[in-house]
């Protein structure tokens, strides 16, 4: 539904070139919702305009439904965006206009007749849950609220398309969840594709079916999110997941930890269990074989993208020889062992 093609974006701003995207390409199936995950000025607000062009690119194609949007007229482009629905991190909503003016702008400016309009802006306060709100102002609504009016207005025109630019970032987390809920139900009733782009793997985890990582304008790793989540490779990846599973490694550790392996010492791991290993008994087999302690310092089991995934950050405590043999037996098990150091 959504194809960007060597995507290459270059701002040129008082003799200064920032290259806000190199090269990138990306693929949204029809009726999927694909994430974009990147930290501050990776170029994610970028790429996303530049679906619907509010960003020309520099060099790189951009194809929306099969037609390529960058040849097109101004007109073509006009019709085209119609297709193409956008929500962003602070709601954009008319302040002077009720809810159900905001919702029934989009109809206005294509002279929707009246009571069609009325028709499709009730149909649509009842898809998102905001029956009974149709006259308040937008200062008189919750975030979660006009978020809520936003991707009802965005809805109004029926696009084929819906690019969501940060859209919950504004959000607490409670809020955050019903909004995701809500975006995943419009796309599996309505069969409406979602690109969206956000700095935090929850978001991703929660609704969507494959992501992107970008980094400094580049895409690093794209796949299915169970895929990404079980096989991350990249190290900003795993950081992503880690800091969604709140598993980052505690500040007394993290002080303790060395490089080096020396008697005294214990082996801080990261591991990964994914499918059958996930029910393994494995840790209790390493104390028996290996007279191991294993310190569990956080872990977690989760299903993403439909897949079992447990993640544990464990310090093994015996002798070096014991721990280096109870790691080589966990690999030799498929489960992946990082050893983060020594502590
Ligand atoms: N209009 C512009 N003119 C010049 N440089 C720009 C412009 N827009 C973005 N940039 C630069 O391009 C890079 C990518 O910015 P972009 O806003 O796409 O990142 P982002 O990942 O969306 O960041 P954030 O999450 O902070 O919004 C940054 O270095 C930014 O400063």
């Amino acid at each position: 539904m959504i194809e960007l093609k060597h995507i290459t974006k270059i701002f040129r701003q008082e003799g200064r070139e920032t290259k806000a995207l190199d090269d990138v390409s990306i693929l949204v199936p029809k009726g999927k919702i694909v994430g974009v995950i990147g930290e501050s000025g990776a170029g994610k607000s970028t790429l996303i305009r530049t679906v619907n062009l509010l960003e020309r690119p520099t060099l790189g194609e951009v194809f929306v439904d099969g037609q390529n949007l960058i040849s097109m007229s101004d007109s073509q482009l006009a019709k085209a965006r119609r297709d193409i629905g956008m929500i962003f991190q602070h709601f954009n909503l008319l302040s002077s206009r009720t809810v159900f003016e905001n919702i029934a702008l989009p109809l206005e400016l294509d002279k929707t007749p009246k009571d069609e309009i009325r028709r499709r802006v009730e149909e649509l306060l009842l898809l998102v849950g905001l029956e009974g709100k149709s006259d308040d102002y937008p200062s008189k609504l919750s975030g979660g609220q006009k978020q809520r009016v936003a991707i009802a207005r965005t809805l109004a025109t029926n696009p084929k398309v819906l690019l969501c630019d940060e859209a919950t970032s504004a959000l607490d987390p409670a809020t955050t969840r019903s909004i995701l809920a809500l975006l995943k139900d419009i796309n599996s009733q309505l069969n409406i594709t979602i690109l969206l782009i956000t700095h935090e793997m929850n978001v991703v985890k929660e609704i969507c079916d494959e992501v992107a990582v970008i980094s400094g304008g580049q895409l690093i790793e794209q796949g299915s999110v169970a895929d990404i989540f079980s096989h991350p490779k990249e190290p900003l990846t795993k950081q992503f997941i880690a800091s969604s599973l709140h598993m980052e490694i505690p500040a007394d550790y993290q002080e303790r930890l060395q490089e080096n392996q020396k008697e005294g010492k214990h082996a801080l791991l990261w591991v990964e269990f994914t499918g059958n290993s996930v029910d393994a008994p494995v840790l209790s087999e390493v104390a028996r074989r290996f007279e191991i302690n294993s310190n569990i310092i956080s872990a977690r089991m989760d299903y993403i993208g439909g897949l079992k995934f447990g993640i544990m950050l464990v310090e093994f405590i015996g002798s070096v020889e014991n721990e280096n043999r109870a790691i080589e037996f966990l690999k030799n098990k498929n489960i992946k062992v990082e050893v983060l150091g020594y502590v």
